[in-house]
């Protein structure tokens, strides 16, 4: 479905925002091409700018500088008339779903057709389309706090899709859900850019949304793109210390501090597995290691791993791993201290 076309491009991209406090810059130079057709993520910690910069993707914030290009063309260059017409053709889902409470799930799916002025008959059959393909036929008369946050989502999906967009622009659109509804709402989002061709954008500060979705991510630190790059590369061998911090996780980050050998991390892309590897080494080099974490994620269907171990004491044994790795042809990396 991906090719190699891009329909949104980011350049030179900043925002400001003028408090009473002074400005806060919350995007700097920023410069991303999306293809159209991929499900792009777009990761990084709170505050890192995430919001912003796919709200300046459809303009619901207006850039303080640089160029938005939908389909190569500057939004900002665009009459209002066609930037209107460019906006439409970018969907939004947000957290909090954003629903009209006082509107039933139809007239909710309904409520941007209406703003189309689409004729009342065929906004109610594109709405019940769209219903069905959410699976939320059945509940079209029913009211959002009826609803759980899993349909509460499907019906926001619903809604965005009503004008036809190219574009999907999901704002942590599963933060709010527990695991088992993230993993349907992020199956239907599949299916969204699988079977009707719309491209997806997702913002998301879970590593675990990003490999089971995108086929790309762009990192995002302190308002700059750290990385970015296709998600088994990132993965395999992050180039970034905020890339190390978010594919690492909280977990492995407080069981590698405590350790105050050199400690390596060592990935895996499905070709290899740890225990084949390890025991091998261990073979081989005669010295036995200590494994302080290890984990085996799907990554585009693919079972990736990432192990870090605690290198012996003596510099010598530590070598001859070193030199194993290396020569086995093994993705490995040192973990520096504090600097994952
Ligand atoms: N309307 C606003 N006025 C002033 N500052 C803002 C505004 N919106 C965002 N910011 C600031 O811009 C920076 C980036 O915020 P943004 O919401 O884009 O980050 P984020 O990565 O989405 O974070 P989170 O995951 O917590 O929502 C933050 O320092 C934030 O306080």
């Amino acid at each position: 479905m991906q090719s190699e076309e891009p329909i949104i491009q980011l350049v030179g991209l900043g925002k400001e925002f003028f408090t009473s406090n002074g400005p806060i810059k919350a995007l700097d130079d920023i410069n991303l091409s999306i293809e159209r057709g991929e499900i792009f993520g777009i990761i990084g910690l709170s505050g890192a700018g995430k919001s912003t910069l796919v709200r300046c993707i459809n303009y619901l914030e207006v850039p303080t500088s640089g160029d938005v290009l939908f389909e190569n063309q500057s939004l900002a260059a665009m009459s209002p008339r066609k930037q209107r017409r460019a906006r439409q053709s970018m969907g939004m889902i947000f957290q909090q779903f954003n629903l009209l409470a006082q509107r039933n799930v139809l007239q909710n799916v309904c409520f941007p057709l209406e703003i189309a002025n689409v004729p009342k008959k065929e906004a109610i059959k594109r709405s019940m389309e769209l219903l069905e393909l959410v699976g939320l036929k059945e509940r079209a008369k029913a009211y959002p706090s009826q609803l759980s946050g899993g349909q509460k989502q499907r019906v926001a999906i619903a809604r965005a899709l009503a004008t036809n967009p190219k574009i999907l622009l999901c704002d942590e659109a599963t933060s709010a859900l527990d695991p088992n509804t993230t993993k349907s709402i992020l199956g239907l989002l599949k299916e969204i850019n699988k079977n009707m061709g719309v491209t997806v954008v997702v913002i998301t500060h879970e590593m675990s949304v990003i490999e089971a979705i995108c086929d790309r991510v762009a990192i995002i630190d302190q308002s700059h793109i750290a990385e970015v790059g296709c998600v088994a590369d990132i993965f395999s061998g992050p180039k970034s210390k905020i890339g190390r911090q978010l594919i690492l996780g909280d977990a492995a980050e407080q069981a590698i501090r405590f350790g105050s050998n050199r400690r390596i991390r060592i990935s895996f892309d499905g070709r290899s597995s740890f225990e084949p590897v390890l025991s091998n080494m261990i073979l081989a080099c005669k010295v036995p290691v200590n494994i302080m974490h290890a984990e085996t994620r799907d990554i585009g269907g693919t079972a990736m791993g990432q192990m870090v171990i605690q290198l012996p004491e003596e510099e010598i044994d530590q070598n001859r791993i070193l030199n194993y790795l290396k020569t086995a042809n093994i993705n490995f990396e040192e973990v520096k201290d504090y600097d994952l």
